[in-house]
């Protein structure tokens, strides 16, 4: 059995029987790092996140030669299966809390309730009180006040340490998070990033970082995958992303504002039909 955690092969993905290439020869794999996977707006990177978890419709025509979490392979594991794996062994967190909350229920009363259908066993006090300790772990203040709170009655920053409270009951090995801070303003972001990366060194857990945010990207995640029309285009360590040698990821990098040094004007990406048939690009590990 290998020591990752993901393990993909030739991923294929298309939509509206077959003319919607999604994702087309997608291959990576994830162990215990953080590693991001940055394009953008339609380039494939949520269908990806989407099908690790098995949570694309119907219609998604999916292939890989190997799609697998651990030893699970994520292409024949049945439904059955896929719910002890879904939201407890790989935790999603997604872009806005607001419409992953219940509206009508306290906090506190949530994630008890997930504590609770983890651990069936637990009393309600066993749950209560470790509602508080989740909350506590994510850095939330005055727990028991916060508990007490509908989700209206919080901001993006705290809904958001109220999701990841909530994936960590289940104390999953691998977290997809998708967009998670793109709804918060920059010092709520940075703060939510530095709680993810200590959870993910404390727990050893495997993270990936779905993100158009290419600066984002680089500063927080150990190795970056850049997709461009449904294709991984390149693959590098973050802190090499200056050496990149695809044009793509030049582009962005080149389109990136600079404070220190501001251009009169920022460049147009170029596109190239070519880079549809190029060979992925990756920097060795
Ligand atoms: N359910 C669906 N039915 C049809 N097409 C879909 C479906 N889901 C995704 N697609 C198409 O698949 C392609 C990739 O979409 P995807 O959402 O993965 O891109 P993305 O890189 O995550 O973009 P964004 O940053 O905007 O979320 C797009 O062309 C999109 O229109």
């Amino acid at each position: 059995m290998s020591s990752s955690l993901i393990d993909i092969n030739n991923l294929e993905i298309a939509f509206g029987g077959g003319s919607v290439r999604a994702v087309c020869g997608v291959s990576f794999s994830l162990g215990q790092e953080k590693l991001g996977i940055v394009g953008e707006s339609g380039s494939g990177k949520s269908t990806v996140g989407r099908a690790i978890m098995r949570l694309l419709p119907p219609t998604a025509m999916v292939s890989a030669e190997r799609m697998s979490f651990r030893d699970v392979d994520l292409l024949k594991v049945d439904e059955r299966k896929m719910m002890t794996i879904r939201g407890r062994r790989i935790g999603l967190i997604l872009q806005d809390p607001k419409y992953s909350l219940n509206p009508v229920m306290r906090v506190g009363e949530q994630i008890a309730e997930t504590y609770r259908l983890h651990y069936p066993k637990a009393s309600a006090k066993q749950a209560y009180r470790q509602t508080l300790e989740m909350l506590d772990a994510v850095k939330i203040r005055d727990v028991e006040s916060v508990a007490r709170l509908y989700p209206h009655e919080i901001s993006g920053g705290m809904g958001q340490r109220v999701m990841i409270a909530m994936m960590l009951i289940a104390e999953p090995e691998v977290l997809i998070a998708d967009e998670p801070t793109s709804a918060l303003d920059v010092t709520v972001r940075l703060e939510i990033l530095a709680l993810l990366d200590e959870l993910v060194a404390r727990r050893n857990l495997g993270l990936i970082f779905i993100s158009h945010d290419l600066n984002l990207v680089r500063n927080f995640c150990d190795r970056v995958l850049i997709m461009y029309a449904g294709r991984v285009v390149e693959v590098l360590e973050a802190r090499d992303l200056d050496k990149a040698r695809h044009p793509y990821t030049q582009g962005l990098l080149a389109s990136l504002p600079s404070i220190d040094d501001p251009p009169a004007r920022l460049p147009i990406l170029k596109r190239d039909p070519s880079w549809l048939d190029s060979k992925v690009l990756e920097t060795s590990r």
